[in-house]
């Protein structure tokens, strides 16, 4: 489905099971180490995410050298192959779309440049596109690189580490952010043979051999926030949700225990998991969502939509993500009359004027998680318009299918 979208007629109640794609996050490290590994590793159920479909396209198609490599959207694509490229001298400019030229890139750059990379800048300092160099050699197994502005920096380097001649260690500066997902990386890395120490701010990886192994990705538990979302503002919801497991290397997979906040229930099992709405008091004001930013607009839009003033922090890095999503979602949740209001980067939630017109429009800003997330309100506006709904095929091409499967009304509106 592309162009705005409608949404309507509320079911009564949800009783459904949603196959969700496989996680974006795992797959493109997955993509990464399977292209450095020479064929050691294999990978399964790689995701559906046009991020991934990218990624992958771009990899298999690196033989030509190509004079321009764009990853549209991708952020982890854009980080992570700024590595790939420059250890394995592919001599290419790295680009993406417009908003992708002002998302920083300048730490990681810094930090390929100190070990040896020769990357330089086509446009911008410090952002993309990348004029990446055609040979590589190590100078450097140490660097120090901030922690604070977005985790997929370190990744990209620790995803490459174990194929350095002389290994790397990073002396990660400040506070780490989105720590899990650093810990998803060493966690797929360990999967393949390759270790790791990792000592307070100091993660090593020597130089190793891949080992002959299979990377089974996991379902996207960002995309099950959003039918954590559509249970708790349902009257009765019982959704099923296969294969995703109880010991997730997803951060996001706290999902869980931040939505049992909005009553909803997660039972887990060898097949998946079942989450369903259950009687609850929601009382939790305050959550910290420094580990999990990607969880960030589903929570904030549920918690508004249900009149629950709660109290926000570590959404620092949201506003270098595919849009400035504090401003989006300040922008958004005007139409129900709700107030996100920053102090002291703690954002509150102030729906003294909370209302549900009849309908309202969302502007998506070229971020799939603002369509993902405002599309539960559904449940409280008669008719919720969703512009530029195609944006889901970032992460979740078949969302759209799957809200209509749990049976609200979709029209296509041009
Ligand atoms: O490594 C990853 O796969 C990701 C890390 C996070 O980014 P930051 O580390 O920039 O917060 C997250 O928001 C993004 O969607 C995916
Ligand atoms: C921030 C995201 O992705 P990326 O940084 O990979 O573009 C996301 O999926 O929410």
């Amino acid at each position: 489905m592309s162009g705005n979208i409608l949404i309507s007629n509320a079911p009564k109640q949800i009783q459904e099971t949603i196959r969700l794609t496989g996680s974006k996050s795992e797959s493109n490290r997955a993509l990464i180490i399977q292209a450095l590994s020479g064929g050691k590793v294999k990978v399964e159920n790689l995701s559906a995410a046009a991020d991934t479909v990218t990624l992958n396209h771009i990899l298999n198609s690196l033989a030509q050298e190509p004079a321009e490599v764009n990853v549209g959207p991708a952020g982890t694509a854009m980080r992570f192959l700024a590595s790939y490229l420059t250890v394995k001298g592919v001599q290419t400019v790295l680009t993406g779309t417009e908003r992708m030229k002002q998302r920083p890139i300048g730490i990681l750059v810094d930090a390929l440049n100190k070990i040896g990379g020769q990357i330089t800048y086509v446009e911008k300092e410090g952002f993309p596109p990348l004029q990446i160099a055609p040979a590589f050699k190590q100078t450097q197994n140490k660097v120090s690189i901030k922690g604070d502005i977005s985790s997929q920096y370190i990744t990209s380097l620790l995803l490459v580490a174990a194929a350095l001649e002389e290994g790397l260690t990073l002396d990660i500066e400040g506070e780490l952010t989105s720590k899990p997902y650093v810990e998803m990386t060493l966690g797929f890395l360990v999967q393949c043979g390759i270790q790791h120490t990792w000592e307070d701010n100091q993660i090593t990886i020597a130089h190793q051999e891949f080992e002959s192994s299979t990377l089974v990705v996991e379902p996207d538990w960002s995309a099950a926030s959003y039918w954590y979302a559509f249970a708790a503002l349902a009257d009765e919801a019982t959704i099923t949700l296969p294969y995703l497991r109880q010991n997730s290397l997803q951060g996001d997979s706290v999902i869980a225990a931040i939505m049992a906040h909005f009553g909803i229930a997660t039972a887990y099992s060898e097949e998946g998991i079942i989450i369903k709405k259950v009687p609850h008091q929601l009382s939790e004001k305050f959550f910290d969502l420094k580990d999990c930013p990607d969880l960030a607009q589903t929570v904030i839009v549920c918690s508004a939509a249900l009149g629950h003033e709660a109290t926000f922090t570590g959404l620092e890095t949201l506003k270098i993500k595919e849009t400035d999503r504090v401003a989006a979602l300040q922008n958004e949740l005007a139409k129900i009359g709700v107030k996100l209001i920053e102090e002291n980067l703690n954002y509150t939630l102030d729906c003294s004027g909370l209302h549900f017109p009849d309908k309202i429009s969302i502007a998506t800003y070229e971020d799939h998680r603002m369509a993902m997330a405002f599309a539960p309100l559904a449940s409280f506006v008669k008719e919720v318009e969703v512009e530029e709904a195609n944006v889901v095929e970032k992460s979740y091409p078949s969302y759209w299918e799957d809200v209509k499967k749990i049976g609200f009304r979709l029209d296509d509106l041009k």
